[in-house]
């Protein structure tokens, strides 16, 4: 079954193969990590699936020895037999208390063991996808399937399949047991078996795809219930006065999930009493054909007893055994959504991957190098050459949307040209060693990160090789000016940031700039990636760090993205970039005396400030 256009089509057979594929791959996952634990649960299933069968024989002998002795002259010469089938009886439903507790606590253990080797793998799957990846809505509708209690579902999987080995040595017993009384009863249990399973394995396969097609409405959802109950959206909610818009959107949303659920589930309870309605018709015409053979003498009374027993039993099992057949089914589908996921693509590595040696001698060498975001209409980048030498500082400036964050993610590799090349040292990018590369480069990006942890992570997780070297820290702290609003001692490297979790200190958005900076400082690196490092930062603190890094960042290259002219007037290079095109190059001099574009926008800014400086403020 698929979607198109939100309904349902049939390709249930390939949704079958998946499933029997799914169980399999489940079971190969758990038998590579767990295979005691897991040999240990099935073998208690098995036993436990035994005894009902042997229950219904012990009733048997027991109502048998009972009506002998009834109509025996000696009654109580019977006693000792009778005895012995309750004790044995007794014992079988001991057993069963035993190993269902036993199975319990084998099963939780094998649940939490799984559920932490899968959230694992989803962890590190994710850390080595390409960053185009994390650009494509899809990807967060597949990562919500899979965070959303996949590993549950994979032990449901584990634990139905254990359930229907149970079930089905369970109703082979009892069907073997019948069909030597008559086999118009066994047969009349097929009856009953066979269209209910198939009907359980389609509700099944419906719930799933519901499931599948509803994410992306569940995301939206989900997205705007935190924007009306999380920080990021609260001071905005109360300025614009959006929260009943808000809230409204999201009750539609919920609602058109929760209409479509409540829709399938209508259908499912009415197939299932359509279908119960058949199986108690056939369950009664088969009471009434064993009452006839026991009233003309054709069973004895026990057999009677323990068939009728059976019957109703079986009814049960059935019942138990088809469910499991459909939750069985929804969750191997579920789970195939993980599998999926840890076969994702990752980041490509060279086959045979080259190393640089030492530092840069040639440089960076662009040629014409496109890129387009996936689903974009128009290149992003489009046909960009030029040349970096070694210990170049470069500034990259342009309108909003120009190209100039995307440059730069290509220039370290976080982003694959679609065409074109990038040469380190004269070696394709592609077919440098991932890991090695990425030791050379260090950056501070337009979107960094705040991380909810202390402020030594915060600056360790530049260099985690250094993250215990107080000193080193406290200096990376030191040069962005950290001290000047927290004391740097050991003791405050461990202060939390952020006010995520207690006890942490919040920061203004120039400070977490300043830890972003430091960070990217603690890190020894000959390429440094600026992407606009001083948006929010105070004039002073922003002239200081601009002296700093020329200092920092003698004899390597820096590529710095600046909407502030001002900075970039002692670059080496500064690149002009248009719709994705470098329109003009050279250095700030060189730039003014084209009298262009660049020489436009500093003009421009130059004027922002003379006005400010030399006439009245323009708001009073
Ligand atoms: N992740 C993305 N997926 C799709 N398109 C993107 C993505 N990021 C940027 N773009 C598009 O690529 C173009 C260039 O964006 P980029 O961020 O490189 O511009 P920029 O020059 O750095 O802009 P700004 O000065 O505003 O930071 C824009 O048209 C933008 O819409």
């Amino acid at each position: 079954m698929s979607i198109k256009g939100g309904s349902y089509v049939n390709v249930s057979s390939s949704s079958r193969i998946m499933v029997w594929k799914t169980a399999g791959a489940v079971l190969r996952l758990i038998w590579g990590n767990d295979r005691m634990l897991l040999l240990g649960a099935g073998m208690l299933q098995v036993v436990a699936a035994i005894i009902p069968a042997l229950q219904i024989y012990t009733t048997k002998e027991m109502v048998d020895v009972l009506s002998e002795a009834l109509v025996s002259p000696n009654k109580t010469a019977s006693f000792p037999a009778a005895l012995a089938w309750v004790t044995l009886q007794s014992f079988l439903f001991a057993s069963l208390t035993v190993m269902r507790s036993i199975g319990e606590y084998m099963s939780l253990q094998l649940q939490t063991r799984t559920s932490f080797h899968m959230d694992k793998q989803i962890a590190e799957k994710a850390a080595k996808l390409p960053l185009s990846v994390f650009d494509q809505p899809t990807y967060y509708d597949q990562l919500q399937r899979v965070s959303n209690g996949v590993s549950l579902r994979t032990m449901n999987v584990i634990q139905s399949l254990f359930a229907l080995v149970q079930h089905v040595f369970t109703l082979t017993a009892v069907l073997i047991v019948l069909a030597a009384f008559h086999w118009a009863v066994a047969a009349a249990l097929l009856l009953i078996l066979i269209p209910n399973m198939l009907l359980h394995m389609r509700i099944g396969q419906w719930q799933f795809w519901q499931m599948i097609a509803q994410t992306p409405t569940a995301r939206r959802s989900k997205y705007i219930f935190q924007l009306l109950c999380g920080r990021e959206a609260a001071k905005e909610i109360r300025v614009f006065g959006t929260a009943i818009y808000l809230r409204d959107l999201w009750s539609k949303l919920f609602w058109k999930n929760a209409t479509e659920q409540l829709r399938l589930h209508r259908k499912t309870l009415l197939s299932r009493s359509v279908h119960e309605g058949g199986a108690e018709l056939t369950l009664y015409l088969a009471c009434i054909l064993l009452t006839w053979l026991c009233v003309q003498g054709r069973m004895t009374v026990g057999s009677f007893v323990s068939i009728f027993q059976a019957m109703r039993n079986s009814q049960n099992a059935m019942s138990g055994m088809v469910f499991t057949l459909s939750r069985f089914y929804q969750d191997a589908l579920y789970v195939s959504e993980w599998f999926t996921f840890a076969g994702m693509e990752e980041e490509r590595s060279p086959e045979k991957p080259s190393t640089l040696s030492g530092s840069l001698q040639k440089g960076i060498e662009v040629r014409e190098l496109t890129f387009q975001y996936p689903g974009a209409v128009e290149p992003d980048l489009d046909q960009i050459s030029l040349h970096i030498h070694p210990g170049q500082k470069i500034a990259i400036v342009g309108e909003n949307g120009a190209g100039k964050s995307t440059l730069i993610k290509c220039l370290i590799g976080l982003y694959s040209p679609s065409q074109g090349q990038i040469l380190y040292d004269g070696i394709p990018l592609e077919s440098l060693e991932p890991t090695d590369f990425r030791k050379r480069v260090t950056a501070v990006f337009q979107d960094f990160v705040q991380y909810q942890l202390t402020l030594k992570e915060n600056i360790g997780l530049g260099h985690l090789e250094q993250i215990n070297n107080t000193e080193a820290l406290i200096q990376a702290a030191h040069r962005t000016g950290i001290n000047e609003w927290l004391t740097l001692k050991a003791e405050s490297l461990e202060t939390q940031l952020g006010i995520l979790f207690e006890g942490g200190k919040e920061l203004s958005l120039g400070q977490w700039q300043k830890v972003a900076l430091s960070r990217a400082l603690f890190k020894e690196a000959e390429l440094v990636v600026l992407d606009e490092p001083t948006s929010s930062m105070d004039p002073k603190a922003e002239a200081e760090l601009y002296r700093l890094f020329s200092t920092l960042s003698e004899g390597k290259i820096s590529l710095m993205v600046s909407h502030r002219l001002g900075s970039c007037k002692h670059a080496d290079l500064i690149l002009v970039m248009e719709k994705g095109r470098i329109i003009e190059q050279g250095n700030h001099n060189q730039l003014m005396s084209q009298n262009g574009v660049y020489a436009d926008m500093f003009r421009i800014q130059a004027n922002l400030y003379h006005i400010e400086t030399v006439s009245e403020p323009i708001i009073s």
